[in-house]
């Protein structure tokens, strides 16, 4: 069966990341192998400073890959042109929004980059897209309001609207949940999973919320010290591979409720 057959999107092959420099190489991981499914929610997860961002990096060719290969629907990633990944790949990202002056609106309509002239006038199409953005994540109604005048909550449905009109196979987001409150997190993650279901779109995103990208997520990769793991949710329980993801001392990985809780 050919690759294209399986709907995998995203593929790695003995890659290794990290940090080059004149001087030396800092590999921050190495061997990684995954193949993810068209369609699916993807979570990325592993403790502080194991390597995901630099890994999310990577794949959305913001920096190299030290080697192997990332195959984005069959095609290597080093071959695709910067215009033509961002028709096939968007991304979402945590830092600090420096345009929010912009309306709710006009932020969508960026989403609409690669496909408008240097002046970015908006097509029908165009438009259309970015209405139906905003309405996929329950926010047309704030489309007038500035970006500043928003919650982190809101703003983060923003930025997946972004995404969203930007009309990719694929959105990338890291840490997405970061600076919400428990319920938001719980909200933006399940909208996310609707979306993959809603769009057929792959979502792959990093998170520390491991309790509940295991409930949510189709495919999990887990990044531990010495490897990096990729598999459905309750596969990965049961090979235990929750249990090494933090040092013991602390805190314990239950494989019944799947999830984590303090040592007593
Ligand atoms: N620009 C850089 N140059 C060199 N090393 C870096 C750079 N950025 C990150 N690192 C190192 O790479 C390793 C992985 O960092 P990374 O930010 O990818 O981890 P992370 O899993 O996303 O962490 P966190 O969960 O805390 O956000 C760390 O040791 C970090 O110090």
């Amino acid at each position: 069966m050919s690759k294209k057959s399986q709907n995998i999107i995203l593929k790695a092959e003995q890659l290794s990341i990290g940090y080059k420099t004149k001087k030396a190489e800092t590999v921050v991981a190495s061997n990684i192998n995954f193949e993810l499914q068209q369609g699916q929610l993807i979570g990325l997860v592993g403790a502080n400073g194991i390597g995901k961002s630099t890994l999310l990096r990577t794949l959305i060719k913001v920096q190299p890959a030290l080697s192997g290969t990332i195959l984005l629907d069959d095609k290597d990633l080093k071959s695709t042109s910067t215009t033509d990944l961002a028709k096939q790949l968007s991304i979402v990202l945590t830092e600090q929004l420096t345009s929010k002056n912009l309306s709710v609106y006009e932020l969508v309509a960026l989403g609409r980059h690669p496909y408008t002239n240097w002046i970015g006038n908006l097509t029908d199409k165009d438009i259309s897209i970015i209405n139906s953005s905003l309405k996929q994540v329950n926010i047309f109604d704030l489309k007038d309001k500035r970006c500043y005048e928003l919650s982190d909550g809101q703003l983060q449905k923003v930025m997946i609207a972004r995404a969203l009109a930007q009309d990719t196979d694929v959105i990338v987001l890291d840490e997405p949940t970061t600076h919400l409150d428990m319920y938001h997190k719980a909200y933006i993650l399940k909208l996310l999973q609707k979306l993959t279901k809603e769009t057929g779109k792959t979502i792959l995103f990093s998170s520390h919320e491991i309790d509940l990208a295991i409930q949510l997520c189709d495919t999990m990769i887990v990044m531990r010290k010495d490897d990096v793991v990729c598999g459905q949710p309750c596969q990965l329980i049961s090979k235990g591979v929750f249990e090494s993801l933090f040092p013991e001392d602390l805190i314990l990985f239950d494989d019944k409720s799947g999830s984590f809780r303090i040592k007593k």
